[in-house]
């Protein structure tokens, strides 16, 4: 049973995980369930690496980085956003201070709506909204989430090799989990949803069912 908004208690859901692990997916499924708007945070990493990319810019300088922040826009519909190109800049790009400062403010406010929201990404658990009532942490084998990232980018028409795509992974994972500022970690509080062996459908049902338990122990 969906959870009775009536009360005005604003509902914030946190999705972190690796890449390709289906948090999108779960995100944009809570999203739907509890009526709240949702936000992919992992799009804004990748405008801004985008940007990067069309200058020319530089991704080992933390200055261009944050150069490619000021007024970036994101088309989710750009297919460039999800090129493996782009995958890589977003990760390095990700790691610098002064850029995931660039981006909180935009993603705070997003999360600080009246009714809530749904956020997905690396940190929203962590950082973007620690107090969350609902926090999942997404994840899958790396070989699982690579055949799935195979498969969106061909359906999607663009080139993808799965060896290339496991060692993307494996690398932006260990980026992703390794940097000082906002590592990729499970917070405090999150509860784990591996879905190695759930097709979406089975994920998703998980995944309103992990809510509904957070949001009842919150009351
Ligand atoms: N449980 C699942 N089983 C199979 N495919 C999935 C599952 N969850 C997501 N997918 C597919 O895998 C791809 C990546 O999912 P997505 O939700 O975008 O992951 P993320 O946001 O973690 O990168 C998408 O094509 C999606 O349809
Ligand atoms: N909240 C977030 C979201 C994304 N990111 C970074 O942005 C990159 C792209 O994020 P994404 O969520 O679009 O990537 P996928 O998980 O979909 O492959 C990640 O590899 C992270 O390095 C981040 O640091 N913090």
């Amino acid at each position: 049973m969906s959870k009775d908004l009536s009360d005005n208690r604003p509902i914030v859901i946190a999705v972190d995980g690796p890449a390709a692990s289906g948090k999108g997916t779960i995100a944009r499924a809570l999203a739907a369930h509890f009526g709240l708007p949702h936000m992919d945070t992992g799009l804004l990493y990748r405008a801004v690496a985008l940007n990067l990319w069309r200058w020319g810019g530089d991704p080992s300088s933390e200055f261009e980085a944050l150069r490619a922040c000021s007024a970036v826009g994101v088309d989710p519909d750009d297919p460039e956003l999800r090129s493996e190109a782009v995958s890589k800049y977003a990760s390095a790009i990700s790691a610098y201070p002064s850029v995931r400062a660039a981006l909180l403010e935009r993603q705070q406010e997003f999360a600080g709506q009246p009714k809530g929201a749904v956020l997905d990404g690396r940190d929203i658990g962590t950082v973007i909204a620690p107090d969350a009532p609902v926090k999942l942490f997404v994840t899958a084998s790396a070989e699982v989430r690579a055949q799935r990232r195979v498969r969106e980018l061909l359906a999607r028409g663009m080139p993808a090799h799965l060896e290339d795509v496991l060692l993307d992974i494996h690398a932006r994972d260990d980026r992703d989990s390794s940097r000082k500022t906002a590592p990729l970690r499970q917070a405090d509080g999150a509860l784990l949803l591996d879905t190695t062996d759930l097709d979406v459908d089975q994920s998703i049902a998980k995944a309103i069912n992990l809510a509904e338990e957070q949001l009842a122990r919150a009351e």
